[in-house]
């Protein structure tokens, strides 16, 4: 990995995650899940790829489906606080020694000029102020249906050295909000802010570089529930991956669902304001059974094991580097099954023994 200490150069103003591009392999299935089970709506449309955002969005896109060979994640977007800060982007990882795009305005449909990058944990991330405002659906409720999503809200990436990524971000001036660890200090996951609620971006520690997953909030937990109706009712109960729950680590009320390449979309509500700047970072134990699901509801293991191909800025998909530090799902043995649920119980009181 680049040696992130290697530049002194001030980093972009980044004001939050904005957009990501996923390519999928067939692009009117991917539209009956994203718009008909999901709700976004189709700013621009056509052969190749579709333009969606969510309720409360202005801008012109917070997700880009388009059709291609390899199921993989092409970008994640950051807009930045102006125009000037492009310039700022292509110093600060010009001194990093990464690979640097400058990209025209409409080069995206929707975005102005932007920055791309290979970033130092090797994902394709670009940098952009200028995008298409359109029109935002905020009270629309005449098409917001009751599973209405209101904006993006994270991205999670897996990457093989948890720390080392929380110091690139941190050089980005993003803060740590949560994160697991246990009692040797090996870490296995953080969440980190630039806009003032739990995470823009969370590290999940294991192979990378790979897409976890990407979050869209909703208002409601009702919202979150009418979409596993709505899942059930049309027999594709099988896209629910993991939950409903409530999240330890950011309190949040949350929905894994699988699109029809697999690609992991969450569905989130609930977390809490972090914008002082004295917010304190919330450290979880790795072995208790309440850090990422609040009721003790083991992790599925494939939540653990799978995520999406990245591609390179040349749309060649990335090979992944092995993590060396201890797994999750290893030292949790299969899906928290052994973790405790009162530390001081004895034995602990573990959950669900060895069933999974
Ligand atoms: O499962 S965790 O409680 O650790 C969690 C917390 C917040 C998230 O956005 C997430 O994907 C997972
Ligand atoms: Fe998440």
């Amino acid at each position: 990995m680049t040696d992130i200490t290697a530049t002194a150069a001030t980093p972009p103003d980044v004001l939050r995650c904005a957009y990501a591009e996923l390519i999928v392999s067939d692009l009117a299935e991917s539209r009956a899940f994203y718009v008909g089970v999901l709700g976004l709506v189709v700013t621009y449309e056509d052969d190749e790829a579709i333009y969606l955002r969510a309720f409360e969005e202005y801008l012109h896109h917070s997700l880009i489906i388009r059709k291609g060979p390899v199921p993989a994640l092409a970008v994640l977007a950051y807009r930045v606080r102006s125009p000037r800060e492009l310039d700022v982007a292509v110093e600060y990882y010009t001194q990093l020694g990464v690979r640097v795009e400058r990209r025209a305005a409409g080069a995206t449909r929707g975005i102005g000029e932007a920055v791309r990058i290979e970033d130092p944990l090797g994902f394709p991330i670009e940098f952009f102020y200028d995008a298409e405002h359109v029109e935002r659906f905020t009270q629309r409720y005449d098409v917001h249906g009751a599973g209405a999503i209101s904006r993006l809200d994270h991205f999670n990436v897996v990457t093989p050295d948890v720390p080392a990524a929380v110091k690139y971000y941190e050089g980005l001036n993003f803060r740590v909000s949560e994160d697991i660890e246990d009692a040797e200090k090996t870490v296995y996951a953080a969440w980190m802010f630039r806009k003032p609620t739990v995470h823009d971006v969370a590290l999940t520690g294991g192979d990378g570089p790979r897409m976890h997953h990407i979050a869209f909030a909703t208002h409601e937990r009702s919202q979150i529930l009418h979409l596993c109706d709505h899942l059930g009712a049309i027999r594709q109960s099988d896209k629910i991956e993991r939950g409903p729950g409530r999240h330890g680590v950011s309190n949040a009320f949350y929905l894994y669902l699988l699109d029809p390449d697999g690609h992991r979309i969450e569905i989130y509500t609930h977390d809490y304001y972090t914008g002082d700047p004295d917010n304190p970072t919330i450290t979880w134990d790795v072995h208790d059974n309440q850090r990422r699901d609040w009721w003790g509801t083991p992790v599925v293991p494939s939540w653990y094991t799978n995520a999406s191909t990245v591609l390179d800025l040349d749309g060649v998909p990335r090979g992944v580097e092995q993590r060396t530090d201890a797994r999750e799902d290893a030292v949790t043995i299969g899906a928290d099954g052994f973790s405790y649920t009162r530390i001081d119980d004895e034995p602990a009181g573990f959950k669900l023994g060895s069933q999974l």
